[in-house]
């Protein structure tokens, strides 16, 4: 497999990063289908690829799968990077994960804090410090006090910048003073990963995003990227505007299932998650149909 176009010595996560569906049919994963759609990603500019987070539905696939997955991934992606989903709750598994994963040929680990065991700041430092230890490619810190039920304080944050393997944020923790700090401290690269803070996190100097609304309306999402990277805030606000609503409708019911259900409606693959995930609605689905039509429109 060829080697990710990033230079260890001062590897570069801005940009847009998508984060990946994992698309299913008949209980299996579609590799046929992730394909396909990696290489349509690829094809409309994105910067790289995120699998396995939790648009991925990393939860509900055991290991053999999610390396799966992630050989497809590298397969289609044409040389462009790819970032691997790391969570759980087990130290000693994460960190033995973490060396598997990072014998693959990929740009980096976005890990999540522990789940469900809610540890101390001196607990956390351990967890990334450890896997960033195990790992030999960069890890960014995946920061999502919502699903894991743990605060990353800035504090915390600052003192994992010293690490030299950790590189950046994928930032969902809700707290604008703490992702104002991480910006000005510098040391690490800040990606949005809340679709509806795109702009705003951006307009404040963010290096990027890792978006699952990105799998539809790529090219829109491209552009906005690169406008607010170049900070052509203008026009970059004139693209946003007209996803606000799309953003609004993929996250009105749980991640992925209305991103799955546009996916299947375009025909890209099957509209399967696997349960405690459910497919969306059939009113949102049509509701989101009708808005994509409409963004799609010349
Ligand atoms: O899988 C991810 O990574 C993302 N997850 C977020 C979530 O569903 O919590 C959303 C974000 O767009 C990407």
């Amino acid at each position: 497999m060829p080697h990710q176009q990033q230079n260890p010595a001062t590897p570069d996560f801005s940009g847009f990063w998508v984060a990946l569906v994992t698309p299913f049919r008949d209980g299996a994963v579609d590799h046929t289908a992730l394909s396909a759609l990696v290489r349509r990603l690829a094809s409309e500019g994105v910067t790289g690829f995120v699998p396995c987070g939790s648009t991925g539905e990393a939860a509900a696939l055991d290991e053999a799968e999610q390396l799966a997955v992630l050989d497809t991934v590298l397969a289609a992606a044409g040389g462009l990077p790819v970032v691997m989903g790391i969570s759980g709750y087990h130290l000693g598994k994460a960190t033995a994960w973490a060396r598997k994963l990072s014998e693959r040929p990929i740009a980096g680990l976005l890990v999540a804090a522990p789940h469900y065991v809610r540890p101390s700041q001196a607990g956390l430092l351990e967890w990334f410090r450890a896997i960033a230890d195990a790992s030999s490619v960069p890890v960014l810190v995946y920061d999502i006090p919502y699903r894991t039920g743990v605060t990353i304080t800035r504090e915390t944050m600052l003192a994992l910048a010293a690490h030299p393997r950790i590189r950046g944020i994928k930032d969902c923790g809700g707290d604008m003073g703490k992702t104002r700090a991480v910006i000005a401290d510098g040391r690490l690269q800040v990606l949005t990963g809340e679709d509806h803070q795109i702009f705003g996190i951006m307009a404040e100097g963010g290096a990027g995003a890792i978006a699952a609304s990105g799998n539809v309306q790529t090219p829109r999402f491209v552009r906005l990227v690169r406008l607010l990277a170049e900070n052509r805030l203008a026009e970059a606000r004139a693209e946003w505007q007209p996803l606000q609503p799309l953003v609004e409708m993929l996250f009105a019911e749980p991640n992925p299932g209305p991103l799955k259900a546009l996916l299947a409606y375009k025909g890209e693959m099957a509209d399967e998650l696997r349960s405690p995930m459910t497919r969306a609605s059939d009113g949102l689905r049509e509701r989101l149909v009708a808005l994509d039509a409409r963004l799609s429109r010349p």
